[in-house]
């Protein structure tokens, strides 16, 4: 379901280090169209030897990402196979994972950081529409495509990445460790991920870019982190009331309670609306 790349089309240019199960470099794609060598340049993803088995559930990420197009979720050229390397070609984001953007001390405005829950919740309506789980929504596969000004709040630009190898396909450790981006009823049925489960990883998204990127329940050993969900524990409110009750509202144990996406995009607009964001036009960095 998606275009094969040859291996010797690609030349990688730096390792950028890794997500989960994957190492990530900066490359080179080169095709010929009517006759012209293009070059463009490319992030390559490849899938972790040791993690190998997981190929399939690797590709079907891409798949998922390149049957589909929409404006806010990253373009995925294809795969390549060569030997033991599973390689996904995506195009290249210029600024890379969001979470690493915000750790680096951007003091960006709140109107800034709600133009980026906006646009991921579009993302998410979008697969909602199209009754497509992503399953991995979280800062650090947020790409920031466009800076904007974020002291003139000039409009940041995201792209949702691909989800990576399945939740489901990972040992019981690795969902722990994903709370509490990962929906509560996933650590019980890890094979049934509805579109439910990302309106709550939304929230916990949500909850990290108003926390300057700051993973929730950073250093948590595993046992701590699942004594969080057996409490029905919340992530600490924000004092911005209005955007701590999206943020639970999404993070509902209940996921039938969780709101639609259209209810997101609204609440979200009328925060953009509200003179909270004018009083609050650049927060004083907090590292
Ligand atoms: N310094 C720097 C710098 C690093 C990376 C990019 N670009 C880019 N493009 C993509 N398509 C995907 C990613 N990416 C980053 N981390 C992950 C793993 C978690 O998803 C994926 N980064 C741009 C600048």
């Amino acid at each position: 379901q998606f275009h094969m790349i040859k291996y010797e089309d690609l030349t990688s240019v730096k390792s950028l280090g890794q997500g989960s199960f994957t190492r990530i470099f900066k490359g080179c794609k080169t095709d010929i169209r009517d006759g012209e060598k293009h070059l463009t340049e490319v992030l390559l993803k490849e899938l972790d030897v040791a993690h190998k088995n997981c190929w399939e559930s690797f590709f079907e990420a891409a798949s998922l990402m390149s049957q589909i197009s929409h404006k806010h979720l990253l373009h995925v050229y294809g795969i390549s196979v060569h030997g033991v390397k599973n390689i996904m070609v995506q195009e290249f984001v210029k600024y890379g994972a969001l979470d690493l953007y915000l750790k680096r001390g951007r003091s960006v405005s709140v109107s800034w950081k709600l133009d980026v829950a906006k646009q991921l919740a579009s993302a998410l309506n979008f697969l909602e529409e199209k009754n497509i789980v992503h399953g991995n929504i979280c800062a650090k596969n947020l790409l920031l495509a466009r800076e904007g000004d974020p002291s003139q709040g000039s409009s940041p630009f995201v792209k949702l990445s691909d989800p990576g190898i399945s939740v489901a396909m990972l040992g019981k450790d690795v969902i722990l460790d994903r709370i509490p981006w990962v929906a509560p009823e996933v650590l019980e049925f890890p094979d049934n991920l509805t579109l439910e489960c990302d309106k709550w990883s939304f929230g916990a998204t949500v909850w990290e870019i108003f926390n300057n990127g700051n993973a929730p329940l950073r250093g948590w050993v595993l046992e701590r982190k699942r004594r969080f969900y057996e409490s029905f524990q919340q992530l600490p409110p924000s004092q911005w009331t209005e955007l701590a009750d999206l943020i639970s509202q999404c993070m509902d144990y209940q996921a039938a309670f969780r709101p639609s996406c259209r209810s997101i995009i609204r609440q979200l607009n009328s925060l953009i609306t509200s003179d909270y964001v004018i009083l609050h036009a650049t927060e004083p960095v907090t590292q």
